[in-house]
């Protein structure tokens, strides 16, 4: 047996437990996602047919990695690996009349959602700044994840006293759920509620597919919201073979609708079910599970469990410091660099977590400069991009014509002078008619008030779209090549010297790219039905190639699940990590969930973790003095200055400094950076002036002047650049044969004259 087979006792008891409820409560790194593999091939192997099986995980990532795995265990059986939200989105297609959609119901991504939800607030002649796109949806996906329909939350209205939200939601609501139908589109959480409310409205239909999934496996169960909840129980009662494992520790997704009770209510709902504990880890070194131990036992809301491992000690966390975001992000790349060179690790075996995306921007840039090969968990952003909606807005058109947001997204994309007036009477008039929006094009001879030009631009565009069909053209691939190039989608960037042209039409090839990749898979038979459903199901992490090589960034929430050898956390600061609205919220849940959230990110290490913080801070534009965040007293870890003036250069500071001038960063007695300052608004360059008042240089540097660095020898400054705080000095080591940009305010160069 390899060790990739290894299971504990324990892990063997989960695997081999094959019928009834079993729930498998474990913290980190203890082999649950492994179990969960394990055992699909094990009811495999004891002759369950494989497609009485359903596994779900939480993303695409997973999903793909467990099917292989099974693969590889078992070559040629082909089990239903998925996330909730694919299987949903298959399962609807089947069913699709159950709930009033057609089979080729598209699905709306966040941007649409919120197009849609500030035509239907105006319509309403609701204000739509009080009453935003956001907040509506915000509180409209709530009522969904809580499995409350458009009729619930206005029946519900009608017969209580309510509060001016509660009227406004009673109105949208069903408004928009109108306006998805009349579109045959769904947004993302009524893959959800409509398949939830399908199992409990057709008992029969419930009973059938309770049969044909016989046995489901649902791993990181603590983050399941009710309406997914709801579906898994609503398959697992004449078969209740549910396995479901996870850690209520690592519930993170309380935000988006999340329960933790799911998980903590397995035993009350299945009284027969079996639980295994397993407490050994696998993943991490002693030191880094006892800090993270320590941090999760400051949780109230929480079942103590121990974490246990046979793994060495290792090396202790590190707490980083730094003085800015800009000397962190530089000192990250640099260590990242000097780790690999020294034959530490690999870049693939590093990672980054942060908190909230932003700050991931100053460390890409600081990769880029030190070379450091790296890839960013963004699976979304690109599909994000407006060419790229409006590409695949031509394809949801074709496949599904009634597809409204599909159809006012190109209408007009290339300019074909359709503007808002038209289209405004096209959409009412439509709608009086009882027609699409594609055919009110074709006749839009007959809607009143329209120019010339706009019925000639219409006709023109419904036409263009009647010609395209994916049969004709073979392949999803050649399909898009075909509506490019028909309507002359790329032709204004063409040619075009501009940057962003030249991104636009580089994203638009890799779109391409994305098709042939997707036909290749399919063979021979042409899906465009997968293919947006790919497209608009993406995860953070689909993008991801853990054999890149390239050290991975990523925010907290999408490492969920994952492991590195080497990971470090970014601003692990009051108001980032705990986020400022967990901060300001009076009760405890969201800092505790902002806890769990750290404990999460901390125990994905394998052999060394390190945590950053800064003394200052730039937020919305303004440069402050940072607070240490609360849960660094609840951690056990090593305080090291990692300041580029710090004791990464001790030559620079063995530099005598004229007295009156203190250019070091404040420390307290003990010669440590002080974190500890009052809040007052500081520009970095102004702490190593010791002043709060004007910004002022340290020292001028001047071209041609000649400087020393501790690294890279004596030097020649050829630029010096922009203001304040901002200035750059770039300046050219011979010896050392390279060219360097530094922020002159933090630069260690000693000068030395001309
Ligand atoms: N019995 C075992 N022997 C050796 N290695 C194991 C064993 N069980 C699990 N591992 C390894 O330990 C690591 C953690 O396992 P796994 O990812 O399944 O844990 P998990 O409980 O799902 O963690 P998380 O809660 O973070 O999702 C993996 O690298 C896995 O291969
Ligand atoms: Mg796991």
């Amino acid at each position: 047996m390899s060790p990739a087979d290894h299971l504990t006792p324990s892990q063997r008891a989960a695997v081999e437990c094959i019928d009834g409820p079993l729930l498998v409560l474990a913290g980190p790194g203890s082999g649950k996602t492994r179990v969960v593999t394990h055992r699909i091939a094990h009811l495999v192997e004891q002759g369950v047919p494989p497609h009485q099986i359903l596994a779900i995980t939480f993303t695409n990532k997973a999903a793909g990695e467990m099917a292989d795995r099974v693969g590889r265990l078992l070559p040629g059986a082909r089990v239903q690996v998925s996330t909730f939200h694919r299987f949903c989105a298959r399962l609807l297609r089947r069913y699709a009349s159950v709930v009033g959609l057609q089979p080729n119901y598209t699905i709306l991504d966040a941007a649409d959602q919120k197009q849609v939800l500030r035509r239907v607030i105006n319509e309403l002649d609701l204000d739509t700044v009080h009453y935003s796109p956001e907040k509506v949806g915000y509180r409209i996906s709530t009522a969904k994840n809580d499995l409350r329909t458009s009729e619930d939350v206005q029946r519900q209205y009608e017969e209580s006293i309510a509060d001016h939200w509660q009227a406004v939601i009673a109105r949208v609501y069903p408004a928009y759920q109108r306006w998805l139908l009349e579109s045959n589109s769904v947004d993302f959480d009524d893959l959800l509620l409509h398949v939830a409310m399908m199992l409990v409205e057709n008992p029969e239909l419930r009973q059938e597919l309770d049969s044909r999934f016989r046995y489901i496996l649902v791993d990181e169960y603590q983050d399941t919201n009710a309406a997914q909840y709801q579906i898994i129980a609503a398959l697992s009662q004449e078969y209740p073979n549910l396995c479901v494992t996870g850690d209520p520790d690592q519930s993170i997704y309380g935000w988006r609708g999340a329960r933790i009770e799911n998980i903590l209510r397995f035993e009350r709902e299945y009284p027969d079910a079996q639980v295994v504990r397993l407490e050994q880890n696998f993943r991490s070194t002693q030191a880094i599970l006892r800090s993270a131990d320590r941090l999760i036992g400051h949780n109230t809301q929480r079942k103590a469990k121990r974490l246990l491992t046979d793994n060495e000690e290792g090396d202790a966390v590190e707490l980083l410091e730094f003085t800015d975001a800009h000397d962190e992000a530089d000192g990250l790349a640099r260590r990242i660099r000097e780790l690999v060179e020294s034959g530490g690790a690999t870049y693939g075996d590093v990672a980054v977590f942060y908190r909230v995306n932003a700050l991931s921007r100053q460390l890409e840039l600081a990769l880029l400069r030190h070379r450091v090969p790296f890839q960013v968990a963004a699976g979304v952003a690109f599909y994000d991009r407006a060419e790229i909606k409006d590409a695949l807005s031509y394809l949801r058109l074709i496949y599904n014509p009634n597809d409204r947001s599909a159809f006012l997204r190109v209408v007009n994309t290339p300019l074909r002078g359709l503007g808002e007036t038209s289209q405004r009477r096209l959409v009412a008039w439509a709608a009086d008619n009882g027609v699409n929006f594609l055919e009110a094009a074709a006749r839009a001879k007959e809607i009143p008030r329209l120019t010339k030009r706009a019925i000639a631009g219409f006709e023109r565009f419904a036409r263009l779209m009647g010609e395209f069909s994916l049969a004709d053209a073979g392949s999803v691939e050649k399909l898009l090549l075909t509506v490019l190039d028909r309507t002359g989608f790329t032709r204004p960037w063409e040619g075009s010297l501009n940057e962003q042209d030249q991104q636009r039409l580089a994203n638009v090839q890799e779109l391409v790219t994305a098709a042939r990749q997707f036909d290749a898979v399919r063979g021979d038979e042409p899906d465009l039905e997968a293919f947006l459903e790919q497209t608009s199901l993406v995860n953070e992490t689909d993008s991801l190639d853990p054999a890149a090589g390239q050290v991975t960034l990523m925010t907290l929430h999408a490492a969920k699940g994952l492991e590195f050898p080497h990971v470090y956390i970014l601003g692990v600061e009051e108001g980032l990590l705990p986020h400022e609205r967990a901060v300001r919220d009076a009760g405890k849940r969201e800092l505790e969930e902002e806890r769990r959230l750290l404990f999460v990110g901390m125990t994905r290490a394998e052999r060394r973790l390190w945590l950053t913080q800064t003394v200052t801070r730039e937020f919305r534009g303004r440069t402050l003095h940072t607070i240490p965040s609360t849960f660094l007293a609840e951690l056990e870890y090593n305080r090291v200055d990692a300041s580029a003036g710090g004791d990464l250069f001790p030559e620079w500071q063995a530099v005598p400094q004229p007295a009156e001038k203190k250019k070091s960063l404040p420390r307290n007695a003990e010669g440590k950076l002080d974190f500890g300052g009052a809040g007052k608004i500081t520009t970095a360059a102004n702490l190593l002036n010791g002043s709060s008042e004007a910004v002022e240089l340290p020292r001028g540097f001047a071209m041609g002047m000649r400087v020393r660095h501790p690294r890279y020898g004596v030097g020649t400054v050829t630029e010096v650049g922009g203001f304040g705080a901002r200035r750059t000095v770039t300046v050219r080591f011979a010896e050392a044969d390279r060219v360097e940009k530094f922020v002159a305010a933090k630069a260690p160069l000693q000068p030395l004259g001309t």
